[in-house]
């Protein structure tokens, strides 16, 4: 039964499913938001209702970062138009009862569990997977502490005051930093004050003012030992009490006095510090957004040893240059491990910049690597930041977290959607989720850029359909790629866009239509035989020389290449339903650098052949983006587009020529580029994905896109896709029946 003034509050849940639905227009929405997205996984957030669940996961969170049973279920009480339903309270009970009670503690180079409850662990001693798995040892620092039953008794390290370099107040307030207290109306105060208690985390661990109990597990078991508690629900939280170890000596880094986080940075960073420890967990915040500066700001907090692993060596050199910006490191206490660099740092502290696969590739190591591996595992290290993390394949993941002996670990991503659906391992093998940003949000604060999307759709002509219809599919694809009536709808947009000023990026994944494209339209192109020196030269033509205002990537740039310079991007070819790649190609506008000029908008078009397969694909892949807020418009039909002086492909002969060229090319120029980077890691088969949400289309017109007023369009609805997944609320509750 609604409340009698359910007007002013804004969320409803649903009973059935615990799914909880927010008006995002309610004077409450940004302090709710904050709540939900420590408490639930935000499944989709347009602009007017945004849609959350809760999860055994998201519940597992929230608890990490220090709520509590109760405070979860009075501040959702306070803000539902209904009383929360008993199903739910049970369902909240039932998930937070067992979770932050045994931590994962590294201490002295040794893996110890730990927690404030001795019956806990003698639970988990009792269990047939880890029982065996405690190994005999002395205590971690030999002195005041008593074996209690086969446990290592000690006291709990005290907290005090802790201060995130950059931030203006210290972690206890920045949770509550974005949410600019509107004052006044009573109501929103007692609000804000609850959440000044319960999201703004100023309390410390209950458990520290007593003794804390542990038992011993080899490095080896840890996996096993986080797994197997995860299924019997209760999930480890891994801590670091950086500022009470002296053990490790400190690394000396600051943030520069220059250097400010912005208030969304501050919050996520108050997560993983809230309780003076580091947490360890996943930072999920859109592209472009400053990921890198989260991290380095991290290392900064929790000043020792800190190794970075990233996709690739590119990236590699991006993550030192921006430590030399942003703080105060010495650039000799960085050390980068790439197959052409191989240096350690020389003092006892530093920094390591590496790649996933030079630390996890066992094979074929030159001698120089393998004395670097032997640096790299025979210490113990504070902190280590795992990058771009969805990509990373689990068995990889794995070896890498195991070879590492690191205290804390921050993974930092973008997109947590995977197509492989391995996205759960990254919560045993790193943490929970600590903090995930709004991109809606972030664009109308102006930190990312506001962007239109659009789906162009492009007629196959009829001689490259019947050709479609009859070949195999991978000469399917590259019949859809190449239609000539995608290369018109191609060169008019860049045409249109170079006119108003634009700089554009051209995607595509497929190189043989990258080079067919790009040289027809005497434009330059980088693909991954593209030499270094080359690629330096024309990125920064793109960047300086009022000439160069179109340039055509491949796969290579969806990821590792910054150009604040691009304004606009066509998509041409792409990863099938890669969810991600949509996401991340869109992240090379987001940091637009004239995101702030008043009006501004920056592009982005996605070319798609009627009628194949590639529809298909498109719309799987704009699933993400959705459920960001984002809207795709349609575009039919680009007026004006059959009058372009020098339209390419516009007689019939031509065409005849281009499919010929295009039937004469073998299968494998349908393929897809091999890169260092992020696809080489996960399936390529199309990517499927079980929980994918169909995109929808919706009515717009390229003058609102574009400023023109000529062209045309059509609404085109599809119906939410079921969810095929099971419902985790009911997984859940199904799961504790067996038990
Ligand atoms: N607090 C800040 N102050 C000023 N500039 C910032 C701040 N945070 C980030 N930036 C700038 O924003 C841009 C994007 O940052 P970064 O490359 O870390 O993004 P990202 O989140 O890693 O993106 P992607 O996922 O696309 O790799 C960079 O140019 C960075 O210098």
């Amino acid at each position: 039964m609604l409340k009698p003034d359910h007007a002013s509050r804004p969320l409803w849940i649903n009973p059935l499913d615990g799914r909880i639905i927010l008006e995002s227009y309610s004077p409450l929405a940004e302090q709710a938001q904050d709540f939900l997205v420590t408490i639930a996984e935000p499944v989709s957030r347009p602009s007017h209702m945004h849609e959350y669940k809760l999860t055994p996961y998201s519940l597992y969170a929230a608890v990490s970062v220090g709520l509590e049973t109760n405070d979860i279920i009075s501040v959702l009480n306070r803000l539902s138009k209904v009383a929360v339903p008993q199903n739910i309270i049970d369902f909240i009970n039932s998930c937070t009862v067992s979770y932050g009670k045994v931590k994962l503690v590294l201490k002295h180079n040794r893996y110890f569990v730990e927690s404030p409850h001795a019956d806990t662990l003698q639970m988990l001693l009792k269990d047939s997977e880890i029982g065996p798995l405690r190994i005999e040892g002395d205590d971690y620092n030999g002195t005041s502490t008593t074996i209690v039953e086969g446990l290592v008794r000690e006291r709990a390290p005290s907290m005090g005051e802790l201060t995130i370099p950059g931030t203006s107040k210290g972690n206890n307030s920045a949770a509550t930093a974005e949410s600019g207290n509107t004052g006044g109306d009573p109501h929103q105060q007692t609000v804000e004050d609850l959440f000044t208690s319960v999201v703004g985390l100023d309390r410390e661990d209950d458990d520290d003012m007593d003794a804390v109990h542990s038992f011993e597990i080899a490095p080896e078991s840890v996996e096993t030992v986080k797994k197997r508690c995860q299924e019997i629900d209760y999930p480890v939280l891994e801590e670091y009490d950086f500022r009470n170890d002296s053990r490790n000596p400190n690394l000396d880094i600051d943030l520069k006095p220059s250097t400010q986080i912005r208030p969304y940075q501050e919050k996520s960073l108050s997560k993983m510090f809230g309780n003076g420890r580091a947490r360890s967990g996943i930072i999920v915040l859109p592209c472009g957004a400053g990921k890198t500066l989260v991290g380095i700001t991290a290392a900064c907090t929790i000043k020792k040893s800190v190794i970075v692993l990233c996709t690739s060596s590119v990236s590699v050199m991006q993550w030192r240059q921006q430590f030399l910006q942003w703080c105060t490191i010495q650039p000799e206490n960085i050390a980068v491990f790439t197959s052409e660099n191989k240096e350690k740092f020389r003092n006892e502290s530093g920094l390591v910049v590496s790649t996933y696969s030079m630390v996890a590739n066992t094979r074929n190591r030159s001698h120089e690597s393998q004395k670097m591996m032997d640096f790299l595992t025979s210490r113990e290290w504070g902190f280590v930041i795992l990058d771009e993390v969805h990509v990373v394949p689990a068995a990889m993941f794995r070896r890498v977290v195991t070879t590492i002996a690191a205290h804390a670990k921050l993974g930092l991503t973008a997109t947590l959607v995977r197509e492989d659906d391995k996205i759960d391992d990254l919560n045993f093998l790193i943490g929970p989720k600590l903090y995930e940003a709004n991109w809606m949000d972030l664009a109308n604060k102006g930190h990312i850029a506001n962007v239109q999307c659009a789906e162009v759709w492009c007629p196959m002509t009829n001689e490259f359909y019947n050709e479609y219809l009859h070949e195999t599919a991978r000469k399917r694809r590259l019949l859809y790629i190449m239609n000539p009536k995608k290369f018109q709808a191609c060169q008019f947009l860049i045409n249109y866009h170079e006119k108003r000023g634009d700089k554009i990026i051209v995607f595509s994944d497929n190189v043989y239509a990258l080079q067919a494209y790009a040289q027809k339209l005497k434009k330059f192109f980088i693909y991954g035989g593209t030499p270094q020196g080359e690629r330096m030269n024309i990125l920064q033509n793109f960047q300086l020389n009022p000439e160069v205002n179109t340039i055509f990537l491949s796969k290579v740039g969806d990821t590792s290449i910054d150009l604040p310079e691009a304004t606009c991007l066509i998509q041409i070819s792409s990863h099938y339903g890669s969810r991600r790649q949509e996401a991340q190609r869109l992240g090379r506008i987001l940091r637009a650098k004239r995101r702030n000029d008043e009006g501004f908008n920056a592009f982005f078009y996605s070319l798609v052949s009627k009628d194949t397969q590639e529809m298909y694909y498109s719309t799987k892949r704009q699933a993400f983006l959705v459920d960001q807020g984002y809207a795709f418009k349609v575009i039919t039909h680009l007026q004006g587009m059959e009058n372009l002086p020098d339209l390419a492909y516009a007689s019939v002969a031509e065409r005849r020529e281009l499919l010929q060229s295009v039937l004469l090319q073998n299968e494998e120029a349908a393929g897809i580029e091999n890169g260092d980077d992020a696809d080489n890691f996960v399936g390529r088969d199309g990517g499927y994905v079980k929980s994918v949400k169909k995109a929808k289309r919706s009515m717009g017109s390229l003058s609102s896109l574009a400023g023109g007023d000529d062209m045309a369009y059509v609404e085109y609805n599809r119906s939410k896709n079921k969810e095929k997944t099971r419902n985790p609320l009911i997984k859940k509750l199904y799961y504790s029946k067996k038990k």
